[in-house]
């Protein structure tokens, strides 16, 4: 028997692509994107666990990744939404426009982009209470460094992480539900 009371209602009206949750390390794309993919009865795309393993060596030992780096990574991504039979809901940093370009040209549709942004403050409290993720808080600076806001571009919608993360689902899906 499934349990319906934990099933988030299908919104009225769905982005028909891709969307991508992005954001820095901590910023909640993981728990945000689940439940949105949940909502929309779309695949869920765990960004990291597409990262070759010395991407995660490098980010467990406290090194920020470089564009090299996140090249091969973000090709991975895009191979996933290629291949994929519908839209989906992938997690995914995407910190600098050019990544978003890569992403937006690989996928079959157009993509919209659920950008959580949040102060230091808040996104270092999330990282240190979190257990079991290989992502140390100390790279958070760099983090924040290499993101490039995409607030303006298109299909994008910025959402403040300060709030319980029913609160940011609902707004992600009603601003999705406009696009
Ligand atoms: N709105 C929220 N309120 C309180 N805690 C939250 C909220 N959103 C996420 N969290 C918690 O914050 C931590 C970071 O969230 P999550 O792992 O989803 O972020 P992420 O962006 O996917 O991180 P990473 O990219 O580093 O894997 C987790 O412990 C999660 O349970
Ligand atoms: O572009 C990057 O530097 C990476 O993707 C990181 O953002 C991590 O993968 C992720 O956030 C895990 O904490």
């Amino acid at each position: 028997m499934t349990d319906k009371k934990h099933r988030p209602a299908a919104p009225a009206h769905r982005f028909p692509g891709s969307l991508v949750v992005m954001g820095v390390s901590g910023s909640g794309k993981s728990s945000v994107g689940e439940r949105i993919a949940k909502a929309y009865g779309y695949p869920f795309i765990e960004g990291d666990a597409l990262h070759p393993p010395e991407n995660i060596k490098k980010m467990s030992d406290g090194v920020p990744l470089t564009d090299d780096d996140r090249w091969p990574w973000l090709a991975a991504i895009g191979r996933k939404l290629a291949e994929s039979s519908g839209p989906a809901v992938v997690a995914c940093s995407a910190l600098k426009l050019s990544y978003r370009q890569k992403l937006r040209e690989s996928a079959p549709e157009e993509l919209a982009f659920v950008y959580l942004h949040g102060t230091e403050a808040v996104l270092a409290e999330r990282m240190q209470h979190r257990t079991g993720h290989f992502m140390p808080p100390s790279l958070l600076e760099t983090q924040l460094a290499t993101l490039e806001d995409p607030t303006g571009e298109a299909n994008t919608v910025a959402i403040d992480i300060d709030q319980p993360l029913a609160a940011i689902v609902d707004e992600a899906l009603a601003a999705l539900g406009k696009m």
